[in-house]
């Protein structure tokens, strides 16, 4: 099987004077989960589509399941997914609903199962008699994934498919994500935050104002944060800053007025430098009580890529997405 399951190469789409998405280049493989993540209006949304075939680029060539994309609106074969959330009929129950989406493909004898299948993959089998009307934001995010299972995609495409989704909700969705990956499905879900995606995905891809900032392994890019700042909390405090203060290739962060971080030290260094700080604290006898990066690496690496370490804005929409 080809490993390649999407590839777009200088793929250029403007809304008017909006460029929504500026020469981006990006590979999806087969079996993997890989996560498009970016800032409100980065272009997710259009390259999702462009990906479910709602679209096509006006530049740039798409390639998808090996076979190229024309400029022929129409979702290709092999590919499900959704964006903007799923469409689906609030008046029908959950089993009504994907029993009519099963009925408009023409699978005949297999709609029965497959809709049961995926009722059941996707955790609604319970309540699948019940009228959509009532269901939640994340019970209707479930069955559009369910509805998207139905095809058995080989390139399943989703649009924050978290979103209203409480933990544990999250963790089935991501868990049923995880497993068709590793049954070769090529998985690419969008999201605004980056610690969402760390746990699911092989790859990510972040998008900044409609140009590609960073594709490739996720743990390739925890490298690309440079110094990050770590909490160091000792026994010590006043010691353990002077202590840093010897150290070159180190930076002391002021604390913030009321400081969060009490009075704990914030130092803003490599690995390296923070390990050598952990020694001579040691070996001057300051207790290290507590030692970690202030932002996960990976949430470093997109705040810096995106620009919003500069702003609090980051807090703020991460603070609406839980
Ligand atoms: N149909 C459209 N008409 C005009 N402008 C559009 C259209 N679709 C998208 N845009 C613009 O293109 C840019 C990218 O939008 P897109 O929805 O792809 O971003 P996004 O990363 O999905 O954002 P969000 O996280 O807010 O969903 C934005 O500036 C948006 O306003």
């Amino acid at each position: 099987m080809e490993t390649t399951a999407a590839r777009a190469r200088g793929i250029t789409q403007t809304f008017g004077d909006v460029i929504a998405l500026d020469s981006v280049d990006l590979d999806i493989l087969h079996g993997q989960v890989h996560g498009l993540v970016g800032p409100n209006g980065a272009g997710k949304t259009t390259l999702l589509g462009l990906l479910l075939g709602l679209a096509v680029p006006d530049a740039g060539t798409l390639q998808i399941l090996g076979t190229p994309v024309g400029r022929v609106l129409g979702v290709p074969d092999g590919v499900a997914g959704f964006v903007d959330g799923p469409g689906l009929y609030p008046a029908l129950t959950a089993r009504a609903n994907l029993a009519a989406l099963a009925r408009l493909r023409g699978y005949g004898a297999s709609a029965t199962r497959r809709v049961e299948e995926s009722l059941e993959q996707v955790g609604l089998i319970d309540v699948a008699d019940d009228r959509l009307r009532g269901f939640s934001l994340g019970m209707r995010q479930r069955l559009g994934l369910a509805a998207a299972l139905l095809t058995e995609p080989r390139l399943l495409v989703l649009d924050e498919p978290a979103n209203g989704l409480d933990p544990a909700g999250k963790r089935h969705v991501h868990r049923v994500l995880a497993g068709l990956a590793d049954q070769g499905t090529a998985v690419v879900v969008s999201s605004h935050r980056m610690d969402d995606l760390a746990a699911l995905c092989a790859e990510v891809s972040i998008l900044r104002a409609g140009r590609m900032v960073f594709t490739g392994p996720v743990a390739k890019l925890a490298t690309e944060s440079g110094p990050l700042d770590h909490r160091v909390a000792t026994s010590d405090p006043a010691q353990a800053r002077r202590i840093a203060a010897q150290l070159s290739g180190l930076q002391i962060v002021p604390s913030d007025a009321g400081s969060r971080y009490d009075d704990a030290l914030v130092v803003r260094a490599s690995v390296p430098t923070v390990d050598e700080l952990v020694a001579r604290l040691v070996a001057a006898g300051v207790a290290v009580r507590e030692l970690g990066p202030v932002v996960p690496p990976l949430e470093a690496a997109f705040l810096a890529l995106t620009g919003l370490n500069d702003t609090d804005d980051a807090d703020r929409s991460g603070a609406e997405d839980r």
